[in-house]
């Protein structure tokens, strides 16, 4: 019999052909169950690229091999060194030869080390290289380990003066409070990664040295669309995500979440100047070159409104103080390597083009399409079931329920709900999703909970009967939404 590296070594490499340009984009909600570890000899691999098409490597492959991020989260009580135990992970994988997808890997029972200082190891980001269901073998992956271990400390609150409202908040990430929102966020479009890329190519130009007026790059992302859409959610999450994937270059993190309406004085003239005094404290943070500072300012039209609308007198003339203040300030920073700035608007119209202007990535996020309210939907049923408030479907086992992707892939991409090859209870779930076109992701989040407190008899287990709760839960819900 031959061994795994032999078998290994008999798969061509460069015959094989994956498109990252093609992957398709699902997000995972593998992080509650673990990753499959499948025996390499049974897989059958998608073909697997060693360049793209026009011959240049694709950005996160290094050494002939994909490079996958696994992120290794210590136990709160660990006291080991986060190098220690990243390097602990890659012994342990190295000596595995497991297939890479999507999820939480086992760890070994027998490595006392990492049983007693790891709570969990993830594999992230796979799905980029790969089609849907299919996986990366672990001769073709480079790991590239992440340790880090989550704050508890929450938010700490910068006072007004004179009884106002706090002006920021800042968090030490990696925090506790923002662990998993980066997977419980689905979009439809690649969005996430688009983001993460971004990130990374900012923080490795400015690492570099790159000349700011040749190559221009604000460190600015503006997040616009309806409202619900999970775009603050998302700057949150974005900061956590890069917390953990730069930490050995930047071991210190925060986020300093503004709060836009606290700058506005209760004597308008003071604004322009508040807005000076929390962009200095900032400016100090960033001092610091082992710090990465975010900066999040949520529905940024407030601070950043158009000044034309303010020249034409509708608008009361400190509001262009404070417009003139904050891009003075964020002009300030530009030349801090280590500060990104995440806002969010739901009026893009309402923001100054000045603004507008100096953000390198302008993202819309846009309602939920089907295939992301079916996952929405999902991801809430399989947490049901995890917690016991409903009982697994019948004739299903299965630790996670299938994904939209899966099941149009056997439905050979026809209308899904006509087929028999989807399960009842999916097909169950496809009509709430329908029923729910129009709904934010913050409602269809709630819908479970208000389908739950609908149901005659709320000790039932009954996972049908909930769906069918939820169904009707769901047409309420439109019916009840202003015209
Ligand atoms: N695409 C999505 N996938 C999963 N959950 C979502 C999605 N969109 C929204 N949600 C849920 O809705 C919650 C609220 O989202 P969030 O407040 O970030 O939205 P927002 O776009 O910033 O809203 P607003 O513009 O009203 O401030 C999120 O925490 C998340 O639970």
């Amino acid at each position: 019999m031959s061994t795994p590296m032999e078998i290994a070594e008999q798969i061509p490499m460069v015959e094989h052909t994956i498109h990252p340009q093609n992957a398709s984009m699902e997000v995972s909600h593998k992080n509650s169950c673990e990753a499959t570890i499948i025996p390499h000899q049974t897989l059958v691999a998608e073909p697997i690229a060693t360049t793209t098409t026009d011959n240049t490597p694709p950005p996160c492959f290094n050494d002939n091999k994909f490079l996958v991020s696994v992120e290794v989260c210590l136990k709160p009580s660990s006291t080991a060194r986060l190098e220690e135990v990243q390097r602990a992970v890659e012994r342990m994988l190295e000596k595995r030869s497991m297939s890479y997808v999507d999820g939480l890997v086992r760890i070994p029972e027998d490595d006392l080390f990492l049983v007693e200082n790891v709570q969990r190891i993830c594999i992230c980001d796979t799905e980029e290289w790969v089609k849907n269901n299919d996986v990366l073998l672990f001769w073709q992956v480079k790991p590239v380990v992440h340790a880090f271990q989550l704050t508890e400390e929450g938010p700490c609150e910068e006072l007004g003066a004179d009884g106002q409202p706090a002006s920021f908040n800042e968090w030490i990430l990696p925090a506790k409070e923002f662990d998993g929102l980066w997977e419980s966020l689905i979009y439809e479009s690649g969005l996430k990664q688009q983001l993460l890329r971004y990130a990374a190519t900012a923080l490795l130009f400015t690492q570099k040295g790159v000349n700011p007026n040749l190559v221009s790059c604000n460190r600015i992302i503006l997040l616009h669309g309806p409202p619900g859409t999970g775009k603050t959610s998302l700057c949150k999450a974005l900061a956590q995500k890069l917390s953990i994937r730069f930490n050995s270059r930047y071991p210190h993190c925060q986020l300093i979440e503004v709060n836009a309406h606290s700058l506005f004085s209760k004597w308008f003239s003071e604004s322009g100047k508040l807005v000076a005094k929390l962009f200095q404290k900032i400016q100090e943070m960033v001092e610091e070159d082992n710090n990465l500072v975010f900066v999040l300012i949520d529905e940024v039209e407030s601070l950043a409104a158009a000044r034309k609308a303010a020249l034409s007198g509708s608008e009361p003339s400190d509001s262009i103080r404070v417009v003139n203040a904050l891009l003075t300030q964020m002009d300030k920073l530009k030349s801090a390597p280590n500060v990104i700035i995440l806002t969010t608007s739901n009026i893009t119209t309402a923001i100054d083009v000045a603004f507008v202007d100096r953000a390198d990535i302008k993202a819309y996020v846009g309602p939920p399409t089907l295939h992301v309210r079916y996952e929405i939907l999902r991801s809430c049923v399989e947490e049901l079931i995890c917690k016991g408030i409903i009982s697994s479907f019948q004739g299903y086992d299965g630790l996670s329920l299938p994904s939209f992707s899966s099941l149009k892939e056997k439905a050979n991409a026809t209308e899904i709900h006509d087929t028999d090859t989807v399960p009842w209870f999916c097909k169950q779930l496809i009509e709430a999703a329908k029923a729910c076109e129009g709904l934010s992701g913050r409602s269809l989040r709630k819908l479970p909970f208000l389908a739950h407190s609908a149901l005659s008899d709320p000790y039932s287990h009954d996972p049908s009967n909930f769906l069918c709760t939820m169904i009707e839960t769901a047409k309420r819900e439109m019916s009840e939404l202003p015209q």
